[in-house]
């Protein structure tokens, strides 16, 4: 009998958060009493899908051991990389073993805390039978324009253009290929994209817009109405 598909969470964690302009890497930020990372993780744990969460932590980390979470008994620390695709494939080789070629893993960045359960188990839900996988994503609301520089060359179909979110989810196999086939391609800033380069086309979910990533300062207290208002 085919065994069901388990799923794994890999969550990269390794940034430094240079556009945040902070004293430290914008997943250990104070977040609505807790680090940005810490709610991140306990929004994986406590959605129950997964067998186990792999991050990829920084060598030069000092932050990670301190937090209680860091030992929680489904979690796997692995060794981050110079860019967030190295970092994925870290944590995905930290899984060798015991997510089987088949299973589904969904890489979610740490910087993105107001991930909901709810978005988890419809991404699944949704993909669970798909041959490839795919991301959240959302549509814009506005008009679109392509620029050169600071000049519109054109305004571009919006209903073909939409942003990338995470969890990106595809099968444990797959994705390791992919990441390792496109290593070192600066083309690739997120797990779609490399699966995109070698002909695959994953599906897009809508997701909600209030799974942002942090990036710059301003977004921190935009993250924290956003719990606000999940409560
Ligand atoms: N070498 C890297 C770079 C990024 N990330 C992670 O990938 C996620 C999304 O990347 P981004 O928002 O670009 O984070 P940073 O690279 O830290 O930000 P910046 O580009 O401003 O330095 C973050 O959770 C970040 O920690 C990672 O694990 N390893
Ligand atoms: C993966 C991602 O969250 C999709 O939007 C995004 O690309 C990661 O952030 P970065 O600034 O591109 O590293």
């Amino acid at each position: 009998m085919n065994q069901i598909p388990k799923c794994w969470a890999v969550v990269p964690a390794a940034g430094v958060g240079k556009r945040m302009q902070a004293d430290r890497p914008k997943q250990y930020l104070p977040l609505a009493g807790k680090t940005v990372i810490e709610h991140t993780l306990n929004r994986l744990l406590q959605s129950g899908a997964f067998q186990a969460v792999a991050v990829a932590i920084s060598i030069e980390d000092p932050y990670w051991p301190e937090l209680a979470v860091s030992k929680h008994r489904h979690l796997i620390t692995a060794a981050g990389g110079k860019e967030r695709a190295d970092s994925v494939l870290s944590a995905l080789k930290s899984l060798r073993g015991q997510a089987a070629e088949d299973d589904w893993v969904l890489v979610h960045d740490a910087a993105r805390p107001c991930l909901t359960a709810s978005d988890i188990h419809l991404q699944i839900d949704t993909l669970k039978d798909d041959a490839v996988g795919g991301i959240l994503a959302l549509s814009s609301h506005d008009t679109l324009k392509h620029v050169d520089g600071d000049t519109i060359t054109a305004t571009v179909d919006r209903k073909h253009i939409w942003r990338a979110l995470t969890p990106q989810m595809f099968k444990y196999g797959m994705l390791r290929d992919a990441l390792q086939q496109t290593e070192g391609n600066p083309a690739i800033t997120d797990e779609a994209s490399a699966l995109e380069l070698l002909g695959f086309q994953p599906k897009i979910v809508e997701g909600r817009p209030d799974n942002i990533k942090i990036t710059r300062p301003e977004d921190l207290a935009l993250a924290q109405f956003y719990m606000e208002q999940q409560t």
